[in-house]
C-alpha cells in the first residue's frame, strides 16, 4: 500500500516495548468504560472546572462544585488518572489536566467523534459481529427497519440526527472553502451536479461564490424534501434544484438537460457504498457527462492522510458504515478507488491533497479527453 510518509513510518513495523504493548491490549479490553468515563467527565463539566481551577483540584473539591456523590468522583477521577486524562501534581496531590485532557476538552474534531460514537454508534457496535458476517447493518436495527441509514435520516430521533449532521458537516464544511477554488476558479464550472448534496450547504456555498452558477441536487427524495427546507429563502436558492433519485435502483439515471454539466460533485458520497455500487454509479454518472465535464470526488482517503490520527479516525468510521449505515461500504483508501474509477471506465486526471480536515479530490475525465 502506499501509504502516505508519517503513516508508514507509523504502521511499518511493531514498535511498542512489551509493558506499552500489554497496557495497550488492556487499553482495548476496557475500550467502551474509556469512552463512556471521558464523556461523562466532558458532560458534567468535570474536566472544565479542573482546567480553569489555579492549581488544580481535590477528588472531595470535584465532588462539591459539581454536585455530585465523593464516590461518583472518585471512581471517575481514579479512572482518568489512569486513562491519561488527569495527572497529579507531585508537589500539591492536587488532580490538573493532562494534554489528552486538553484535547478532550479543546479539539472541534474530537467533541464530534464523542457525540458522534456516543448518540449513533455505541449501541449499534455490539453487532458488529453480526455486521460484518452479513454484509447488512445490524447495529441500524434499534434505530428503524431501513436497509441503510439513509432511508432513515430524515426520521431519527432529534439528538441521533444531530449527532449524526454535525459529524458529517464538520468534516465536508472545512475543506469546502478550499474546493470553491478547486471546482470554480482553477476549472471553469457554471453547472453543477451535486451527487448525494444532503442538505443542500455545499449547493448554497456554489451558488454564493459565483452569480452564474447553477445546481442540480441528486439526492433520495426524502432528503430532497428536507434540502429543500433547509435552502428555502436563502441567497441564490432559487438557482438549486432538486432531483429525488436512488441511485441503487437499477433504472437510475442523472437528469438529461441540453448540454452535459460542467461538474458533477460527489463529496463524502462514494464511502456510502460498496465498491461494486461505486463501479455502477460511475457508469451511470459515465453517461450524463460530455467531453469537458469532469467528475469531482472529495473523500478523506485514510492513506493520504498528513496526521496518524487522522487515519485511525477514518479506519474506526469505516466500522460505522460496517454497523449502521449500510454493512458494505468504508472510508477507502487511493487504490480501491481508483480501481473502481478504471472499472467504470473513466480516468483520474489529478488528484488534490490536503484540504481542511484532510480531504482530497479526485477530479476524473472521460477516458483520453
Ligand atoms: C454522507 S452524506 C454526504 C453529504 C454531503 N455531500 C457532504 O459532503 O456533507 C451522503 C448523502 O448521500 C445520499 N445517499 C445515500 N444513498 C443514496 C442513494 N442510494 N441514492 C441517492 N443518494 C443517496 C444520502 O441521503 C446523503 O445525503
Amino acid at each position: 500500500m502506499n501509504l502516505f510518509p508519517e503513516l508508514k513510518k507509523r504502521y511499518s513495523g511493531d514498535n511498542l516495548n512489551a509493558r506499552e504493548a500489554q497496557r495497550l491490549a488492556e487499553f482495548i479490553a476496557f475500550g467502551p468504560v474509556v469512552f463512556q468515563t471521558a464523556r461523562i467527565l466532558l458532560k458534567w463539566g468535570i474536566l472544565d472546572i479542573i482546567r480553569d481551577s489555579d492549581n488544580g483540584m481535590t477528588i472531595d473539591e470535584v465532588a462539591k462544585h459539581t454536585n455530585i456523590s465523593i464516590y461518583a468522583a472518585k471512581c471517575l477521577m481514579e479512572a482518568a488518572l489512569c486513562i491519561g486524562i488527569l495527572f497529579i501534581d507531585p508537589e500539591t496531590d492536587r488532580f490538573k489536566i493532562s494534554k489528552t485532557g486538553w484535547f478532550l476538552i479543546n479539539d472541534p474534531a474530537v467533541r464530534v467523534n464523542i457525540d458522534f460514537n456516543h448518540d449513533v454508534n455505541y449501541e449499534g457496535w455490539f453487532h458488529l459481529e453480526e455486521s460484518l458476517k452479513e454484509g447488512k447493518p445490524a447495529g441500524l436495527k434499534h434505530f428503524g427497519d431501513w436497509p441503510t441509514v439513509y432511508e432513515g435520516l430524515s426520521s431519527l430521533p432529534e439528538q441521533v440526527q444531530k449527532s449524526w449532521f454535525g459529524f458529517d458537516h464538520f468534516y465536508s464544511d472545512s475543506s469546502f472553502p478550499e474546493a470553491l477554488e478547486i471546482v470554480f476558479k482553477k476549472n471553469k464550472t457554471r453547472s453543477l451536479y451535486d451527487v448525494g448534496g444532503n442538505t443542500g450547504k455545499w449547493a448554497l456555498q456554489c451558488v454564493a461564490y459565483d452569480n452564474d452558477v447553477e445546481v442540480t441536487i441528486l439526492d433520495l427524495p426524502q432528503q430532497i424534501k428536507l434540502m429543500e427546507t433547509n435552502t428555502s429563502g436563502k441567497e441564490g436558492a432559487n438557482r438549486i434544484k432538486g432531483y429525488g433519485i436512488n441511485l441503487l435502483e437499477a433504472s437510475a439515471k442523472f437528469p438529461k438537460n441540453e448540454t452535459a454539466p460542467d461538474a458533477i460533485w460527489m463529496s463524502q458520497f462514494l464511502d456510502c457504498f460498496s465498491m461494486e455500487e461505486i463501479v455502477s454509479i460511475l457508469s451511470i454518472a459515465k453517461e450524463a457527462m460530455g467531453d469537458n465535464t469532469r467528475i469531482y470526488i472529495m473523500e478523506t482517503l485514510w492513506d493520504r492522510q498528513r496526521f496518524e490520527p487522522a487515519a485511525f479516525c477514518l479506519t474506526m468510521t469505516s466500522l460505522y458504515f460496517t454497523a449502521i449505515a449500510n454493512g458494505n461500504s468504508k472510508m477507502y483508501n487511493t487504490e480501491d478507488l481508483a480501481e473502481c474509477i478504471k472499472k467504470a471506465g473513466l480516468e483520474i486526471e489529478k488528484i488534490y491533497d490536503g484540504l481542511g480536515q484532510g480531504h482530497s479530490i479526485i477530479k476524473v475525465k472521460l477516458i483520453n479527453q
